[in-house]
């Protein structure tokens, strides 16, 4: 009878800022856990040239991503692949965590060459919106398209902070408690402290949301504002975090709120978020944000824009741009449709105060 290995294989499908970051934890973790993993872990590049060499080339013997993480040495157990077939095949846990455009192709060709049951975990801060079908979860995308059970991951987790091993904490969210200590092997360290809770769709749509509040914040640093006013915008997004979460999940769990992947995650991106920076820039500059996109995060990504975009579409169809005056806001700020000059009137006008 065939030997059955019972050390797990650990693969992360994705290689930028938070990919990286995440896989210097996890390839340290599985070394720490010999005994549950196989020791190297596999981790998805999307293939690119950078100074004249293939970024994963350079990955495998540099042990550092130059373009996304740089600075900060992975472990050598780190082994980047350029193809996700290859990465995930042999693989008992699926990290995700890719920019959330990248989603569903992505897992497309996945798909037929995966082991029958491995657990996903997804990063990935956004939802996704298909023509016809309004708006989804990431994690539900994920399982359905590749029929496995999917945790995530969300929390205050600016990745070039955790990378240099800054303390903070982080929301694990699983429906299936026996992946518990699974998930805390493979994710827990002094410096990343993880609370595992049950709430997987408040968790992600937290993580989504915040990120278009971001933008928010970015905005009134770019007009002269201080810090009363950001906090009126973190506030005030937080109301329509909760209620957005309501309507669209039917998720009245407030507790969520106040977990890492809450109020936390927002506070810090309002702070040090690249969706901030975004926001910053539009005021200053009339470019278009993939422009700035390129000439402020070269390669790196924004995902505010995307997720306002998706925000604003789920809204429009169930009558209720009037009920989410900031999301609603920012996305038409993105778009150039409103004069960000305008922001502090939506902050001014909005419904809380009534
Ligand atoms: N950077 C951060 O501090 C944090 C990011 N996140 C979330 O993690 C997710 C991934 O973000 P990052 O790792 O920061 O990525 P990133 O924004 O640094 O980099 C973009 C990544 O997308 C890849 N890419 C470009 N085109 C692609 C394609 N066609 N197919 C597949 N991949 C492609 C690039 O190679 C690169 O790895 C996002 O949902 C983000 O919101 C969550 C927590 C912290
Ligand atoms: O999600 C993040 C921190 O938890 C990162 O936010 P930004 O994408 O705005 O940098």
């Amino acid at each position: 009878m065939a030997e059955t290995n019972p050390l797990k294989r650990v693969c992360v499908v994705g290689s930028g800022n938070w990919g990286s970051a995440i896989a210097k934890i996890v390839g340290q973790n599985v070394l720490a856990h010999e005994d549950v993993f196989e020791p190297e872990i596999f981790m998805y590049v999307y293939e690119e040239i950078v100074n004249g060499q293939k970024l994963t080339e350079i990955i495998n013997s540099e042990h550092e991503n130059v373009k996304y993480l740089p600075d900060i040495k992975l472990p050598p157990n780190v082994i980047a692949v350029p193809d996700v077939v290859k990465a995930c095949m042999n693989a008992d846990v699926l990290i995700f965590v890719l920019p959330h455009q990248f989603v569903k192709d992505t897992c497309l060709k996945m798909k037929s060459f995966i082991k029958p049951n491995p657990l996903g975990i997804s990063l990935i801060k956004g939802f996704i919106l298909t023509e016809g079908e309004g708006i989804q979860l990431v994690s539900k995308v994920i399982s359905e398209i590749l029929g496995i059970e999917t945790a995530v991951l969300m929390g205050a987790n600016l990745a070039t902070e955790v990378a240099s091993e800054m303390f903070c904490e982080t929301t694990i969210a699983c429906e299936n408690d026996s992946y518990k200590g699974l998930l805390n092997a493979l994710f827990e360290t002094s410096y990343f402290r993880c609370k595992v809770i049950r709430n997987v769709s408040g968790v992600e749509a937290c993580g989504a949301l915040k990120n278009v509040v971001g933008i928010g914040a970015g905005i009134v640093d770019g007009l002269g504002y201080g810090d009363n006013t950001k906090a009126a915008v973190i506030r005030l997004g937080l109301m329509e975090m909760m209620k957005f979460t309501k309507v669209f999940l039917g998720n009245e769990d407030r507790s969520v709120f106040f977990e890492s992947c809450g109020i936390a995650d927002l506070v810090a991106t309002c702070h040090g978020g690249r969706n901030r920076l975004l926001g910053e820039a539009v005021v200053k500059s009339m470019k278009d944000i993939r422009l700035l996109e390129k000439e402020i995060l070269r390669g790196q990504s924004f995902q505010g824009p995307l997720i306002a975009k998706e925000i604003y579409a789920y809204l429009k169809e169930n009558n209720m741009l009037d009920q989410f005056p900031l999301l609603v806001a920012v996305h038409r700020i993105c778009t150039r449709e409103v004069d960000p000059r305008n922001f502090i009137d939506c902050l001014r006008d909005h419904p809380e105060h009534m």
